[in-house]
């Protein structure tokens, strides 16, 4: 088994613990949700401790796992959706961090748009801040997954988007929050920014054009 580089570890525990202050002082992790992780090399990734307060992690609340999901040098027990963020590197090798959070943006949104399973956000500059758009003229359509506490079944509903083919760079899960991922910290905090502004815009017009607006075509 590769080594883990102490340094890396440390550097990556440093850059997930100040995100999850700054994220808890948004009031983004409430009630010790949300969970985060980085990438550590092919194999393995640090990611935080199930059931802590992860707006004051200090970097002995973060851990190492194998992209199976499996504790490596410790019997911490790692974040209770640990699956959905090695899912992630392993599908995307160039993903370097994953946040999740539980905003009550976010939270709103995946109700409200359960039904429909995705929201379809065009047209606003903002999308300009995912990697790899260019244009607010594009079209980046964010899936709602129904929750489930059996992380396999939301492994598998992510799969399945990825496997027919459609583009992925966050998704919601009904009544629980966002994933969304980038190459390091810094781009995955871009996205994760961008994501919460544009679904806030979105239940902004939802509640200015009244309830109609959820009828509205695409
Ligand atoms: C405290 S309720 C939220 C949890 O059930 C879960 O969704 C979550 O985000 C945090 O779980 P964790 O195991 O601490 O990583
Ligand atoms: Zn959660």
């Amino acid at each position: 088994m590769q080594s883990i580089d102490r340094v890396q570890l440390e550097s990556c525990a440093r850059q997930i613990a100040d995100a999850g202050r700054e994220l808890g002082a948004l009031g983004w992790t409430p009630a010790t949700s949300s969970n985060f992780s980085m990438r550590l090399d092919a194999g393995h990734a640090a990611v935080t401790i199930s059931g802590r307060d992860k707006g004051r992690l200090d970097i002995d609340d973060i851990m190492v796992v194998d992209l199976e999901g499996r504790a490596v040098g410790t019997d911490a027990r790692p974040s209770a959706e640990t699956a959905l963020h090695t899912q992630l590197y392993r599908r995307f090798p160039g993903a370097g961090a994953v946040l999740h959070t539980h905003s009550r943006t976010q939270t709103v949104a995946s109700r409200l748009f359960a039904g429909r399973g995705v929201i379809r956000l065009e047209g606003w500059e903002l999308q300009k801040a995912i990697a790899g758009t260019t244009t607010h003229e594009s079209v980046l359509d964010v899936p709602v997954f129904p929750n489930a506490q059996d992380m396999s079944v939301l492994v598998r509903a992510v799969d399945a988007w990825l496997d027919a083919g459609k583009p992925l760079h966050g998704y919601l899960i009904d009544g629980h929050g966002i994933y969304t991922w980038g190459r390091d910290m810094p781009e995955t905090r871009r996205h994760l920014e961008a994501f919460e502004f544009l679904l806030g815009c979105e239940l902004d017009l939802l509640r200015l054009r009244g309830e109609s607006g959820l009828q509205r075509p695409f």
